[in-house]
Order: C-alpha cells, then sequence, then structure tokens
C-alpha cells in the first residue's frame, strides 16, 4: 500500500477506536469524555474518510451501527424493529438543502413534519395485545436492555391501551430543566446536563428510586404490527395521542398550501403550526430561537417525510433513514481556563467550591463563575487550577463544567479543599460527599440565613439589604435572624456611613410590616434545608396550623403524622424533626414568637376567597394561556377547597380542559365528568370573586345597622 494510503488507514483505525471509547462512556456510563461537538466531528471525519475510500469501512465502523447504550445490568431484548439513529445537519441552510433535494427526487404528494429533537434517552415501548409489555432502550439498534419495571414509574405511559393492538411505540425519556435543577442540588456527585440524570435514572437498579425521579415521555412512532390503513405521520401522532401517549404539540406540518396543512392538521385533531414550504425556512428560525423558553431541553429540530409509501421510497442506511435529517443545534459550549478555585459558606453551613474562570461568553452571556459541587465532583473531573476546561450552558440552566481537555503546564495538582471555614477557620467536617462548616455562627452563614429570611419569598423586608447585615455584622450586632428584631437601628445605624435617616426609617418599617406575614412564609424562612413553599403548604392544608402543633410533632419525633401528608417524602420530614429539634433553632424560634411574629395560621382569610369548590374534585388537563405552568390552575381550586387529582377515577367531579387535552377527555365524557374550558374557568373563579366582594359588602352595611 502507498503510504499516504497507509496513514489514513491508521487514522481510520485510530478514529473508529476513539468513537467507540466515546460512545461508551457517553452511553453507558453517563459521563462523556469529550464534547458532542468534538465527538460528531471525529465522527463526520471517519464518514468522509470511508466514502472516499470504501475499501476502510469495515463492518464494525461506528459509522455503520446506532452507538450503543447497552450495559450488564439490564436484561438484552431483541428488537422487533429496526431502531436507527438520524442523519444530521449542522446549519438551517443544510436541512433546507435537505428538503430542496428530497421535492426534486419526489415532485408530488410529499410533505413535511419538522419536530423538536428531544435531548432524552430513545425508549422503545412495546405493546401486546394492548398492554405493555416490554419498555426497551435503543441499545445498538438491534438489541436493546430491558428496562420495563423503571419506565413503568412514568405516570403518563399508558399501560393499558383503549384497543388490544399490537404495536411498538419509540419516544424519547426526559427530564424537564427545572426537576434536573431541583434533583441535582441533592446529588452526591452532580449530573452536568438533564440528559445524563435522565440516562442514569433509568439504569437504576431500584424501580422505587426512578419513581423518585419524575421522568417524562414524549413519543413520535408507532409501528402497528398489523398495518392500521393510517397513511402518514400526522395520522399515526394522531392514533397515538388518542391512544393516550403524550405527543409534543410542538409540531409543524409543511403542505404546498398552508391550508392544506391546517386542515390536515385539524383532522388529526393536533395542534401546532401548519404552513407552506415556503414557510418552513422562518419555523426553523423560530424554534431555534424560543428553545431557551421550553421546560425541557432540545438539542435540534428533526424534519421527516410525512407520506409513509414515500419513506419507503427513500429507505434506509444501517445507520438511519434517509427520509429525515436532524438539525443539531450547536450547544452553547466554550473552553477556558481556571484561575482560582474559591469555597463558599452557604446559610446551612455546606461548603461549595466555586471555580474563577476567565470570563467566556456561552449562548449570550459571560461566564465567570462555575460551581463546582463538591471535593468529589473535582475529584471526577480531576481538575486543578490552571486547567483549561470546557463549559457548557445550555438553556437556562446553570453553567457546568463538562470535563478537562488540557492539563495546567505548573505542575498543579488536583485541587484539595482546605480543613478549615474560610470564614471563620473553624475545622470543616464531612457529611457524604458534602463538607459543611460547623459553627452556626459563622459570619458567612449568618449573612447567608439572613439574606434568605428576608428574601421575597420568605419574610420580604426590601429595605433590609446586603449593606446593612453587612453594616450590622461588622458591629457584632447579628448573630442570628432573630437579631433583626431587637436591634435598636436609630441608635446603631446613625452614625454609619451610608445610612441616612430616611433609609434607617424605611428598615424600621419594613422590619415591623414583616411581622404580618403569614405562618406559612414564617415557617419557610426558618431557613430549614428542603423545606420550601410548597412542604409549608402541604403542612398547613393538612391541619397542622401552628408553630406549636408543629413543635410538640417535632418534640414526639412524631415521623408518621408527616409522612401521612400526601407529597411529603420522608426525608423532608426527618429533616425537618431535626432540625426543629436543634438547640439553637430553638432559640431562633422562641426569639421570632417574642418579637411577635405570626405563629399560627388565620384560616382562610388570607386568601379571601369563597370555598366554592369544597367537595369537589377535579382533574386537570392540556395547556392554558392563563395557567402556565398548569400548577396554577391547580392552585386555584385549592385556594377555593377543590382537591385535585392526576387522573380522572369514578371520584372525579370536574375535569378543566385546556387545549391538547388528550385521553382524559374522552375519559370524562365516558364517565359523565363535568367538563370545563378553559374561559368558562376564568368566569367562574372571576365571578366567585366578585361574589364574595359582594357579601363582604352587604355584611359591612348590615354593621352599620346593628348597634
Ligand atoms: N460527547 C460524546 O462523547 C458523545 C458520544 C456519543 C454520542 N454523542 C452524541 O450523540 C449523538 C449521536 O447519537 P445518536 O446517533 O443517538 O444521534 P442523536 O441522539 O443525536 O439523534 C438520534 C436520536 O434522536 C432522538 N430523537 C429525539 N427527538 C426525536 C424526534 N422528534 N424524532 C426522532 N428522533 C428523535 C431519537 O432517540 C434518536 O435515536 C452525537 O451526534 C453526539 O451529539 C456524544
Ligand atoms: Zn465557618
Amino acid at each position: 500500500m502507498e503510504e499516504n494510503k497507509q496513514t489514513l488507514l491508521e487514522e481510520v483505525l485510530q478514529l473508529s477506536s476513539r468513537l467507540r471509547e466515546y460512545q461508551k462512556a457517553y452511553y453507558v456510563d453517563n459521563h462523556p469524555l469529550v464534547s458532542d461537538l468534538e465527538y460528531d466531528r471525529f465522527f463526520d471525519r471517519l464518514s468522509n474518510l470511508e466514502k472516499e475510500y470504501p475499501e476502510f469501512r469495515f463492518p464494525d465502523s461506528p459509522t455503520q451501527r446506532v452507538g450503543s447504550d447497552l450495559s450488564s445490568d439490564f436484561p438484552e431484548v431483541v428488537h422487533s424493529i429496526p431502531v436507527l439513529s438520524l442523519d444530521k445537519a449542522y446549519s438551517n441552510e443544510a436541512v433546507l438543502s435537505w428538503v430542496a433535494k428530497s421535492q426534486q427526487k419526489m415532485r408530488q404528494g410529499l410533505s413535511y413534519v419538522i419536530e423538536e429533537k428531544i435531548d432524552g434517552i430513545s425508549m422503545v415501548l412495546y405493546y401486546e395485545k394492548g398492554l405493555l409489555v416490554k419498555a426497551v432502550t435503543r441499545g445498538n439498534g438491534t438489541v436493546g436492555n430491558d428496562v420495563t419495571a423503571n419506565v413503568k414509574t412514568i405516570a403518563s405511559i399508558p399501560l393499558r391501551l383503549p384497543h388490544p393492538d399490537t404495536l411498538a411505540v419509540r419516544g424519547e425519556v426526559y427530564l424537564q430543566k427545572a426537576d434536573f435543577l431541583k434533583l441535582n442540588k441533592s446529588m452526591e456527585i452532580p449530573y452536568a446536563n438533564p440528559r445524563n440524570l435522565a440516562a442514569g435514572t433509568i439504569r437504576r437498579i431500584k424501580s422505587s428510586e426512578v419513581a423518585k425521579v419524575p421522568l417524562q415521555m414524549f413519543v413520535y412512532e408507532g409501528f402497528w404490527e398489523e398495518g392500521l390503513p393510517l397513511d402518514d405521520h400526522v395520522m399515526i401522532l394522531s392514533k397515538l395521542k388518542e391512544y393516550g401517549f403524550r405527543i409534543n404539540p410542538t409540531i409543524g406540518l409543511f403542505c404546498k398550501t398552508k391550508e392544506e396543512a391546517q386542515k390536515r392538521l385539524k383532522e388529526a385533531s393536533l395542534e401546532g403550526f401548519g404552513g407552506s414550504f415556503s414557510d418552513i425556512p422562518s419555523y426553523i428560525q423560530a424554534r431555534t430561537d424560543g428553545r431557551n423558553a421550553l421546560l425541557y431541553e432540545i438539542d435540534g429540530l428533526v424534519a421527516k417525510v410525512n407520506e409513509l409509501a414515500i419513506r419507503e421510497q427513500f429507505g434506509y442506511t444501517s445507520h438511519h433513514p434517509r427520509w429525515a435529517i436532524a438539525y443539531k443545534f450547536e450547544s452553547p459550549q466554550a473552553t477556558t481556563v481556571v484561575q482560582k478555585i474559591d469555597i463558599q459558606v452557604g446559610r446551612t453551613g455546606r461548603v461549595t467550591p466555586v471555580a474563577r474562570v476567565k470570563p467566556v461568553l456561552i449562548g449570550g452571556s459571560t461566564v465567570s463563575n462555575v460551581t463546582l459541587h463538591n471535593q468529589d465532583y473535582i475529584d471526577m473531573l480531576e481538575l486543578a487550577i490552571g486547567d483549561t476546561v470546557e463549559i457548557s450552558k445550555r438553556g437556562d440552566v446553570i453553567p457546568a463544567v463538562e470535563r478537562v481537555i488540557e492539563k495546567n503546564e505548573n505542575g498543579e495538582a488536583v485541587w484539595k479543599m482546605q480543613d478549615t471555614c474560610p470564614s471563620c477557620q473553624k475545622l470543616l467536617v464531612k457529611n457524604g460527599a458534602h463538607t459543611f462548616c460547623p459553627n452556626p455562627l459563622c459570619p458567612d452563614q449568618v449573612k447567608g440565613r439572613v439574606a434568605f429570611f428576608i428574601g421575597k419569598a420568605q419574610m420580604d423586608i426590601e429595605s433590609f439589604g446586603p449593606e446593612t447585615a453587612s453594616a450590622l455584622l461588622e458591629k457584632g450586632l447579628l448573630k442570628d435572624v432573630d437579631d433583626i428584631y431587637t436591634i435598636d437601628y436609630r441608635k446603631v445605624l446613625s452614625d454609619t456611613p451610608g445610612f441616612g435617616v430616611k433609609k434607617i426609617e424605611a428598615i424600621i418599617e419594613g422590619v415591623e410590616k414583616s411581622k404580618e406575614q403569614p405562618f406559612r412564609r414564617v415557617l419557610v424562612s426558618l431557613g430549614i434545608s428542603e423545606f420550601g413553599k410548597k412542604a409549608a403548604d402541604l403542612l398547613v392544608s393538612s391541619g397542622i396550623t401552628s408553630m406549636d402543633e408543629l413543635l410538640t410533632i417535632a418534640r414526639n419525633e412524631d415521623i408518621e403524622r408527616l409522612v401521612a401528608i400526601k407529597q411529603m417524602g420522608e426525608k423532608t420530614a426527618r429533616l425537618l424533626v431535626d432540625s426543629l429539634n436543634d438547640p439553637s433553632m430553638q432559640r431562633r424560634i422562641e426569639a421570632l414568637r417574642k418579637a411577635g411574629l405570626c405563629f399560627e395560621e388565620s384560616g382562610n382569610k388570607d386568601t379571601g376567597l369563597e370555598q366554592v369548590f369544597a367537595g369537589q374534585v377535579w382533574c386537570v388537563t392540556g395547556s392554558f394561556d392563563h395557567f402556565n405552568p398548569r400548577d396554577l390552575a391547580l392552585e386555584e381550586i385549592e385556594k377555593r377547597g377543590g382537591r385535585t387529582v392526576s387522573s380522572i377515577t369514578g371520584k372525579t367531579t370536574h375535569l378543566l380542559a385546556g387545549s391538547g387535552a388528550g385521553s382524559k377527555l374522552t375519559k370524562a365524557e365516558n364517565l359523565s365528568v363535568h367538563i370545563v374550558n378553559e374561559e368558562a374557568f376564568l368566569d367562574l373563579i372571576a365571578e366567585k370573586q366578585s361574589r364574595v366582594k359582594k357579601e363582604l359588602s352587604k355584611e359591612e352595611l348590615q354593621g352599620e345597622f346593628s348597634f
């Protein structure tokens, strides 16, 4: 072989083995070694070489098969449908040129669907005679892992279909951005993005652990064993929706004319955008621009030929169908240098290392601080000061260090946290993967507690800013949040630079006013970990309406009483009881009681709403203009005394149905549940509000004449 070709062959072999290594780290370990962009570059280089030199295309090349996520922890199952990957394009133009080319190939009868490319894990659901029998990962495209028990924990996946069909359904299992952020906080070694966390969850051995993670699934393909008379993608989606699956409502259908597209969507009872071919470029642009506003992550868009007959004519490679193309967004990533690692002490004493990086622009914003979570995370990255790292910031998820690209040349070793607190110099202690400062009087902890206490969602004392806290801390007057209520501000601040009479009076007024905050806010402001607004609401609506009741429960270690509250986890309950029994917390509580804070919930007076939904059981489905997220509608119902449930049963009295309401609507109709649309619901709550007002004024009137 000539020398040049020999070198190329070596490159091919090297690329193949490298890609295989990256695939294992990505698909099986869920901790990628390189960025997607870099992976794609290697992949493209290999495919191009193989195209040029077909003799170098080996049957086991990574380009010839779907990247494998097989693991030995789960039984292997042979797929009854080919589970392929997608061909990729990296620009808007490349997609448009694919559309143009396919139109040349097939002059007539062609339409396109454009869907969001959900960044999750590929899953195939197998139904036999209407029953879910298996859920299988994509694996290598031919063989996947059986993860049925884990997938069954995803509430939106129907276990039984309304018809005894035998079919395979493909879709993507994913985790919403907000859920990811919340879960990742309590992770010993956090994940860099929602996809990795979702993939790690689906491979957990214990399904009870999986059930704690709110995974979701969108489905996008259905393969019936006995071909149903469905001849395009849109009708398949329509059928899947009718069967109770979640279909991503954000789809675009593009036909010769806009009218035709809209008509076909309507016939399929699908939401989405209908347009003509000339609308494709602006649609792609709009979806690309709008990606950050989504509740979940997408890593691109997928354009597909809509007609099934034409799909067959286009055919397949062993890696992807020729009738679809994925437009992959450039993922917001950048490389920079870690200049310093600081440690921050939070209000609970938890110590978090933060990388100070050379400022770098990612996805439109400058990043200079990146959390490193804990020592274990740093050890996993093998990160040292001076290293060049890759940072990602996907959507509105906080920036993460994904990996080290280049080690520093100064001989700096992997960074190790010091043993003492940078704020109070006390010896730090380890608890699990996290490190804590054990000193409740630690200035940084006090600062953190005060900042939380006065925060908008807690006591909301706007006039008491961080500079006030710093000034008081410096004078040694602020040792805990209760000092806020005993300090003589006029006396101690009047000769402090930056504190004029007006400012001081505003502080005093703000502090005084905060005493009116309701009990549930006071509870949250204590800063008990994992005890936020939702937990406080649950507690109060379960009938625990005063601090004394709660303290008694804590004293008796009555965890049972707490976990009897629906949605209250054992961990939250335990943390709550332990914190309340802590002597410094008890001192704080007693001091706040003395200060005159609200220690009792004052009935429903604070909402001022008539309990018009009392005794009713509401289910809410679909999407709404005024209640986005949907939880807002649930809140309105609960505030007015209604109970809310997530599925329709014989006990459900009302269904609030938004647009895109699917199987629940049918079920509600069958069970003669009252169906209320958004407009009627708005009327209902507005009408009740004004009626409450009217009744109030009647009372006031009566008051005038009753003496
Ligand atoms: N960083 C790494 O080390 C590394 C390693 C391997 C793979 N990767 C990444 O994974 C990609 C290759 O993986 P791939 O071949 O699985 O491709 P892919 O995951 O980028 O695209 C194919 C997948 O998209 C999913 N999908 C989401 N929404 C869809 C929709 N509406 N319709 C159809 N499919 C939809 C399907 O699960 C399908 O399998 C690479 O391009 C790279 O970005 C990265
Ligand atoms: Zn400290």
